[in-house]
């Protein structure tokens, strides 16, 4: 039987306490299949941030169940959750975030390295991934060598080296015209078509179609979504302005 890879179940976020707490999310359920490309929309403060940051671990609900691939992070201690973290989620944030004095082979293969793994094992499958998702000229070039739209390539190649099979990209798009943000979002794509889970926020309709289900946020909840037998398109062309 196939497993989510995420499941938020009933998941509640509330910032602070008394008369200033925010209820960031309130009572969100979500499953991610592996392959299955999810986005999430929603208005500036809807919530979409602290749902991909409960997602990741780097955050913690106030209640619900957060499971990473069967694994509950509501049961686990904070060094436990670091650790899943590092193996099994990868981010792609807005700015890429590659370090300036590393190639890219060299930014790809440093979580492995942090992770304990030995360097030439490291850099041997970070040039595999590279290679895999068709980067392998981009492998000795430094960041302010490439282009936004290589380095943000190059920043998921970076999620998802090793044995990283869920990524959660956070407006990964963003800085990028649209053309190229389209060529990132080709490459999310074709990872998540290999049996990648992807969690993708964007505000681009254009991106999120991308995706095989859209759920919308409103103030923390989720208040529409495809179903299993819509397609994104369809839920787009219906969504509210
Ligand atoms: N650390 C925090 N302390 C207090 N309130 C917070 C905190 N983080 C988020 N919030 C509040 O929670 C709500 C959801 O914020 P969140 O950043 O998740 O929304 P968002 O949909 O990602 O917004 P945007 O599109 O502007 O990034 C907002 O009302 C925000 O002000």
């Amino acid at each position: 039987m196939r497993y989510p890879s995420l499941i938020l179940d009933d998941v509640t976020r509330v910032h602070g306490s008394g008369e200033t707490a925010v209820r960031a999310l309130a009572g969100v359920s979500l499953d991610v299949m592996p392959g299955e490309l999810v986005a999430v929309m929603g208005p500036s403060g809807s919530g979409k941030s602290t749902l991909l940051n409960l997602a990741g671990g780097l955050d913690k609900a106030t209640s619900g169940r957060v499971v990473i691939e069967g694994e509950d992070l509501t049961k686990m201690t904070p060094k436990g959750i670091a650790q899943l973290r590092r193996q099994r989620v990868g981010f792609v944030f807005q700015d890429y975030n590659l370090i300036p004095s590393l190639t890219a082979a060299e930014n790809v293969s440093l979580p492995l390295e942090l992770d304990g793994e030995r360097p030439r094992k490291a850099r041997l499958l970070a040039r595999q991934t590279l290679d895999l998702m068709d980067l392998r000229e981009l492998a000795d070039r430094f960041p302010d060598q490439m282009s936004g739209g290589q380095q943000q390539r190059v920043a998921i190649a970076r999620a998802l080296v090793g044995t990283r099979r869920l990524v959660l990209a956070d407006e990964p798009t963003g800085a990028l015209d649209t053309h190229t943000g389209e060529e990132v979002l080709r490459v999310l794509r074709e990872r998540c078509d290999d049996g990648v889970a992807g969690l993708l926020v964007t505000h681009e309709a254009r991106h999120a179609a991308w995706a095989d289900r859209v759920v919308f946020l409103r103030d923390g909840v989720i208040v529409d979504s495809t179903g299993p037998a819509g397609s994104a398109e369809d839920l787009l062309d219906a969504a509210p302005a």
